[in-house]
């Protein structure tokens, strides 16, 4: 069977980082997917901002949704504290398998659990199957038309306390609208945007910081 781009990515990684080296792993996906083959990574860019909040925030208890290839699974678990946990969920199946290998090559699956499915299923299933209390920090990156339906659902399901932070990537392109439109009008939320460019592009992008107050 010919190799998928994400394949050829991991293989990348493999062949040419350092095992159990987190920031060789995402220096090594940025170089394959800047120079090689574009892949939807968050990148070196917006990687420095989310890198920034992170450490602002000292994060215990994290969910990523859209894990992909693993690279911000492996970014982010590379600032945790060793008692954090970031929880990723990724609904093709393909891309799970490649990101459970690279997440362990990179010696971060410790800190790092992947939860095949859709996140609509899965979400309502954190508190009672996966041993949430509540998410101090959330990742979103999957289909940019259920940034706003899953925050509701985070909402409904006690998910999110005061001070929790949602971080929302690619909010200009391809864009939340949406989510942003009701993120920046609720006043249960602070918003902060964060503009930068789409991964390996020089085309305009943005991030967008929601903090909940409760
Ligand atoms: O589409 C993107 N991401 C989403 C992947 C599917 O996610 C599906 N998915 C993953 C878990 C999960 C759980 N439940 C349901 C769906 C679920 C995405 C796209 C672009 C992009 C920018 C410019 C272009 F010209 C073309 C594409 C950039 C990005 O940074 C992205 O993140
Ligand atoms: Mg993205």
């Amino acid at each position: 069977m010919a190799q998928s781009k994400e394949e050829r990515i991991l293989n990348f990684v493999l062949q040419n980082a350092v095992k159990g080296d987190p920031q060789s792993v995402v220096d090594t996906i940025d170089k394959y997917c800047s120079q090689k083959e574009w892949a939807m990574n968050v990148g070196d860019e917006k990687g420095l901002i989310l890198d920034k909040i992170l450490e602002e925030t000292k994060p215990s208890v994290l969910l990523e949704l859209g894990t992909y290839c693993g690279y911000s699974a492996v970014r982010i678990a590379r600032l945790l504290k060793p008692s954090a946990r970031l929880l990723t969920i990724e609904f093709n199946p393909d891309f799970a398998a490649v990101a459970k290998q690279m997440i362990e090559f990179a010696g971060v699956q410790d800190k790092v659990k992947i939860l095949e499915g859709p996140s609509e299923t899965i979400i309502p299933q954190l508190k009672k199957k996966h041993e949430v209390d509540t998410l101090d920090f959330v990742f979103l990156d999957h289909w940019k038309d259920r940034y706003l339906p899953d925050t509701m659902l985070l909402l409904e399901h006690g998910l999110l306390r005061k001070g929790s932070v949602i971080l929302a990537d690619n909010v200009i392109c391809p864009g939340a609208p949406e989510f942003i439109k009701y993120i920046r009008n609720n006043n249960s939320f602070e918003c902060t945007n964060y503009p930068s460019h789409v991964e390996y592009m020089k085309v305009k992008d943005a991030m967008e910081k929601a903090v909940f107050l409760g």
